[in-house]
């Protein structure tokens, strides 16, 4: 990270933002040293023609003509090189502070546990790492700019109109209080109004976002026109929310633009009876009609302008909402959970021991896994218990099978070996350690899971394969074709045009159901895990290749621990235990001979499979406990 996100976590936003600029600031105070050199010259301008006018025009000293020209041409050209050198460092300035922002938002996004995705929608951070970090750098870039330009155009351009003639200054600066309570009031307005357009337009990505990624379920269930008319109502929506905002504006803007020809009338009536009462020169009144467009120009952007700022302010609170949250799922942390229990670690401090204990950590997991009396609810929901009392221990290189009912907890319960999620009551200990002490990396470098949803990344087969190897070890093509053998996905892979080179679609699209599981399990395994856990991996897979990848994953150097989940008896019934779960509880455990034995529900679900696919010829096992197939 560049900055830490606790790092001026109360400040207002722009000294919050000063810590991304920091590294530029060098740059911006380049910058401002220009801007300081445009204006000057800017300011300058008035002066010169007053005396192209007085001196020449009205006193006939022709000589001084070419002079003040050149005299003009050259404050033009130094001001315009300012300008446009101010504006390239400014924008330079704010893509680099940018660049920082987004940079951390992603690696923030990373370190965010299963319960923030569960619970953000995907347009939300879309948006939050897009159009609102372009706020940012559109108020760096040239709303800083234009701010400045404004005040020192503003109050440079009094000054030089008072020493012009101070009585037609001063009845100007009457007028500045108007455009203070003005530009308050319309910012005051703006800044809900900006937070809503924000919401609206994260909903409208949200929607977009969906949309793509579940089209093929739109078609199937010919839902266009109900989802279009859902699109149309929360287009409707952020259409009404901009409206909102330039209805805000338009309240304002005319009377910013009224105090803007007010400024004119009293400089045309009071400068015009001035100089016809011979207290002014024409000259004076003509330099002063240049600052007072330098006056106007400011008027009329200050509504503007606190728009942009208000628009900064509702994307920064986002942004810093998105930094600053606070992952459950941390690295070991001194005060995370009473560890007493760790029997090997000398009753010191906790945070000495944690820190030794880190330091004493292994760098390879054996795969021994022990669930002590776990109990799990989601923590949007900590009344409803998903998974209780749930109890056992496999040793390093077995083989354990789950196997219940949809929806009964089996995906949370392999959740909390990779660690996804933390038991709210009781232990999850990986060769006798508790989970949450052993380093994340660690820990997800060697457990594998492969997810019930498979996601393949746009890219080639082999690089997806390769997608988990600790990238100081590109693998061989000969490793990925091996490891796609194990996986079974090696024939399929061959038949396609461009065999391993094949370019898969995002989500894999592309692909049948059963040869993506394939490819993921395939990346899962291409990493070597110690613990392999697949939850309902070859769901999708005909039984043939079912059997013929448990049979490789079992020739597999045997001190891999695999857990797998299925629904269909054959896929675990040679493992070392099998756990069957009902409503969060394991109801039954075993061998499967000796489930087979209990006659309980396992037995159960065993008979009803043999008898729906009539044992043999569907490739369910047989009762001497062998595969059909
Ligand atoms: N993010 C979540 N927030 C709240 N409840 C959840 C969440 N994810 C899952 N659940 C609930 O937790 C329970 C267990 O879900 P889980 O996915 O572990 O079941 P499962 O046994 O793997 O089911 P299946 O066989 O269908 O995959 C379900 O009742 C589900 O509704």
């Amino acid at each position: 990270m560049y900055v830490d996100p606790k790092h001026n976590e109360h400040a207002g936003n722009l000294r919050w933002l000063m810590a991304y600029c920091k590294p530029d600031l060098p740059r911006a105070v380049g910058g401002l040293t220009l801007y300081a050199v445009s204006a000057a010259m800017a300011l300058v301008t008035p002066l010169i023609s007053a005396r192209i006018v007085d001196q020449v025009i009205e006193q006939h000293q022709l000589q001084l003509l070419a002079k003040l020209c050149i005299l003009m041409i050259v404050v033009t050209v130094v001001r315009d090189a300012a300008y446009y050198g101010n504006a390239m460092w400014m924008e330079r300035f704010g893509q680099n502070t940018v660049f920082r922002l987004v940079s951390d938002e992603y690696e923030k996004l990373h370190t965010l546990d299963f319960n923030y995705f569960n619970h953000t929608r995907t347009g939300d951070i879309m948006s939050r790492m897009t159009s609102d970090t372009d706020a940012i750098r559109h108020l760096l870039s040239w709303v800083s700019y234009q701010a400045i330009n404004c005040v020192v155009m503003f109050v440079g351009a009094l000054v030089m109109m008072t020493s012009i003639d101070w009585r037609l200054a001063l009845a100007l600066a009457c007028v500045t209080p108007f455009l203070f309570v003005l530009t308050r009031k319309l910012s005051q307005h703006a800044k809900p109004l900006f937070l809503a357009i924000r919401n609206s337009l994260a909903s409208m990505n949200s929607m977009v976002e969906e949309n793509i990624e579940g089209n093929r379920v739109v078609k199937a269930f010919v839902r266009e026109d109900y989802e279009t008319e859902k699109f149309d109502e929360r287009n409707d929506d952020y259409m009404e929310r901009n409206m909102d905002m330039a209805r805000n504006t338009r309240r304002y803007m005319p009377w910013l633009d009224g105090l803007g020809f007010s400024l004119q009338l009293i400089t045309i009536a009071l400068g015009g009876f001035l100089v016809l009462k011979g207290n002014m020169t024409l000259g004076g009144l003509v330099a002063f009609n240049s600052y007072l467009w330098m006056i106007d120009s400011p008027i009329r952007q200050s509504g503007w302008l606190v728009n942009d700022w208000q628009r900064f302010n509702a994307s920064c609170v986002k942004i810093r909402r998105l930094l600053t949250a606070t992952p459950r799922i941390r690295e070991p942390q001194p005060a995370d959970h009473d560890d007493a229990s760790v029997a090997s670690v000398a009753p010191v401090a906790s945070a000495e021991r944690t820190t030794t204990r880190m330091a004493a950590m292994p760098d390879h997991i054996d795969g021994a896994i022990r669930f002590e009396h776990v109990d799990f609810a989601f923590p949007d929901d900590p009344e409803t218990p998903i998974l209780t009392d749930i109890d056992f221990a496999i040793p390093a290189g077995a083989r354990l099978g789950i196997l219940g009912e949809t929806g009964a907890g089996k995906s949370t319960l392999v959740n909390m070996i990779a660690r996804f999620y933390d038991p709210t009551r009781g232990r999850v200990l990986i060769d006798g350690v508790d989970a949450r002490d052993w380093p994340l990396r660690t820990l997800r470098s060697q457990v594998s899971v492969v997810a019930q949803d498979t996601f393949l990344f746009s890219d080639t087969i082999g690089g997806n394969i390769s997608f988990g190897v600790d990238g100081a070890h590109t693998p061989s093509p000969e490793y990925i074709r091996h490891i796609a053998f194990i996986a079974g996905a090696d024939d399929f892979i061959e038949r396609m045009p461009e065999g391993y080179d094949t370019v898969v679609g995002e989500r894999g699209v592309g692909l049948s159901g059963g040869q993506k599981q394939r490819l993921s399990l395939a990346r899962a395994i291409a990493d070597d895990p110690s613990i392999l856990i697949m939850d309902d991996t070859t769901s999708a897979v005909d039984m043939e290749t079912e059997a013929k990848i448990r049979q490789h994953l079992n020739e597999l150097d045997g001190d891999k621990t695999i857990v797998t989940i299925a629904h269909r008896i054959s896929s675990i019934k040679d493992s070392d235990l099998i756990l069957v779960l009902e409503h969060g509880h394991i109801v039954e455990r075993g061998t499967h001979e000796e489930l087979v034995a209990k006659h309980g529900r396992y037995w159960a679900i065993y008979h009803k499979q043999l008898g729906a696919q009539s044992g043999q010829a569907q490739g369910y096992a047989t009762d001497d406990g062998t595969d059909a197939r």
